[in-house]
């Protein structure tokens, strides 16, 4: 059986998650902390991030946005992906835009580990505002629409409602159900989704220095 190496807070990870979940594709999860020592996503994958798709084979596909089009393209139904050309690429934006507003969010966040006087509050506002400015455009195009993509769930509504679940964990405290409420409300009913409630994210405790 293919094996997912996973974190609980991972928004990447619960993305293919998701997938494997919408598709009925039987998997283990093996969840760990990456930042640890003990963690096996480096035997797996150079750049060291996770997650990582063990095949059976023993071979490993990483990076998720690729993972998912493998996925894609090995268990294509039911798709996630719209069979024209432009939605397809539409959803693919999305991934970009979600997975981008995740970077930035985990490169202020390990900023904010460093000791407050290492800490560049150059840096710390320059990704601030690429979340801020991600999170917008996120809500801009979904509007008050029901699904991310075309008039069914998709790639689209699995990037986006990773990326503002994982903020609602990682950042209680930002904003952005008060600033997009139409962004909040179908966030809300992306949760109620079988496969967003078994992969609800929970926070990791990081007990070795990182930064
Ligand atoms: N672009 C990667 C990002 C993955 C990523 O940053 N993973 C983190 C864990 S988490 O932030 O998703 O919880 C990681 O493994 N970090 C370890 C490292 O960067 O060395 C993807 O989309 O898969």
């Amino acid at each position: 059986m293919m094996k997912l190496i996973s974190a609980t807070p991972s928004p990447y990870a619960r993305k293919v998650r998701i997938a494997l979940a919408e598709k009925g594709i039987p998997f283990d999860l093996e969840t760990e902390v990456p930042w640890h020592g003990t963690s096996v996503t480096p035997q797996y994958n150079p750049l060291e991030k996770l997650p990582v798709l063990i095949l059976e084979d023993g071979s490993a596909v990483y990076e998720s946005h690729y993972i998912m089009e493998w996925i894609e393209a090995k268990y294509p139904a039911p798709p996630l992906v719209p069979a024209d050309i432009d939605g397809r690429l539409l959803a693919r934006k999305f991934e970009v835009l979600c997975d981008g507003t995740c970077d930035a969010f985990v490169l202020m966040f390990f900023e904010q580990m460093r000791d407050q006087e290492r800490q560049s509050p150059e840096w710390i506002a320059r990704q601030r505002r690429k979340v801020d400015g991600g999170v917008r455009e996120i809500a801009r195009l979904i509007g008050d629409r029901d699904y991310a993509v075309g008039d069914s769930f998709g790639l689209g509504d699995i990037a986006a409602g990773t990326v503002v679940g994982y903020l609602d964990v990682r950042w209680p405290d930002y904003p952005w159900r008060e600033q997009y409420p139409s962004l909040a409300a179908y966030s809300d009913r992306m949760e109620r989704r079988p496969s967003f409630q078994r992969t609800r994210p929970t926070p990791q405790q990081i007990t070795e220095k990182v930064v």
